[in-house]
């Protein structure tokens, strides 16, 4: 059974920091998703990155696959991806590039030649969301009663480590009866995803995963707004506070497009900031999961 959804709005800009931390905490211990306003990146640019991301993904197949993934960064197929492992479907329906830290030289682009200005556009948007998500760190850092520059101070920024990934669902109804999805069900890995959609429904989360048979509600976007989720390493952080909530995207009726930034850490410095504890007293683990 669906259900419609209400998720709170958190307002970047908004002078009152302390308040604005309270949602942030009320909405990640709730949902583990809201909406972020007035976050800083223009909707002229997140409408662009949009549609340069489609005049890429109508290239001939032959094309996409010579920039293949390489080094977490590039093209992806359909059905190359199956989030959800338990599932015996071909694999989920969609497409994806992703683009990395611009600075580390491992990105791959399409030519100039063939869509100019792709590679700037793409770079802007990284700089811009990241830029946004490391606002959005400090409070939630102070939503956590901690420093807001805690995760400044304990390194988890020093590597601006972030996964911008332009996402085509094509909306293959062939597949509608064989119980394909756009994204299957899965939790984000990182500490924050940033979102945005063109308006096609299909993203819906499940608040509560041991419950059987699961609950989904739909995840309508909101215009000009991001919708942001907490992912496994900040549940993992908070002492499962902060919840990484379990949400996948049906087969759409209609070709979809979305953009998402995944702030996460790796390596070393993930395990060298995990074992930076957050004080105990200041979160509550939740019942029935376990760090
Ligand atoms: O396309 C969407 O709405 C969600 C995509 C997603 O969940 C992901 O890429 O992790
Ligand atoms: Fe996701």
């Amino acid at each position: 059974m669906l259900d419609a959804l209400q998720l709170p709005v958190v307002d970047l800009s908004s002078p009152d920091r302390f308040s604005t931390a309270n949602s942030i905490r009320q909405a990640c211990t709730d949902h583990g998703f809201f909406y972020l306003v007035n976050h800083g990146v223009d909707e002229e640019l997140i409408h662009k990155v949009l549609e340069q991301s489609s005049n890429f993904f109508t290239f001939p197949i032959e094309e996409k696959m010579k920039l293949v993934k390489k080094n977490h960064r590039g093209y992806t197929s359909l059905y190359a991806e199956k989030l959800d492992t338990s599932l015996s479907t071909k694999g989920d329906s969609k497409e994806s590039f992703y683009v990395g830290p611009p600075e580390d030289g491992l990105n791959q682009w399409p030519s100039e030649e063939d869509l100019p200005s792709w590679r700037s556009t793409m770079e802007t948007y990284y700089q811009k969301v990241l830029s946004a998500a490391t606002k959005l760190l400090s409070l939630i850092a102070l939503s956590l009663k901690l420093d807001e520059d805690f995760f400044r101070k304990v390194g988890a920024l020093n590597e601006p480590f972030a996964s911008l990934r332009l996402l085509h669902y094509p909306g293959d109804l062939d597949s509608y009866s064989e119980g394909i999805y756009g994204a299957s069900a899965h939790s984000d890995y990182g500490l924050i995803t940033l979102l945005v959609t063109d308006g096609v429904p299909g993203l819906q989360i499940c608040r509560d995963r041991s419950k059987q048979p699961r609950v989904w509600e739909d995840v309508p976007s909101m215009k000009g707004a991001f919708i942001v989720n907490i992912g496994d390493t900040m549940e993992r952080w908070t002492n499962c506070l902060f919840r990484s909530t379990l949400h996948r995207v049906l087969l759409p009726r209609q070709e979809r497009y979305s953009q998402r930034l995944c702030r996460g850490m790796f390596g070393k410095l993930l395990q060298r900031c995990l074992s930076a504890k957050i004080p105990t007293h200041k979160v509550h683990r939740l019942p029935g999961r376990a760090p």
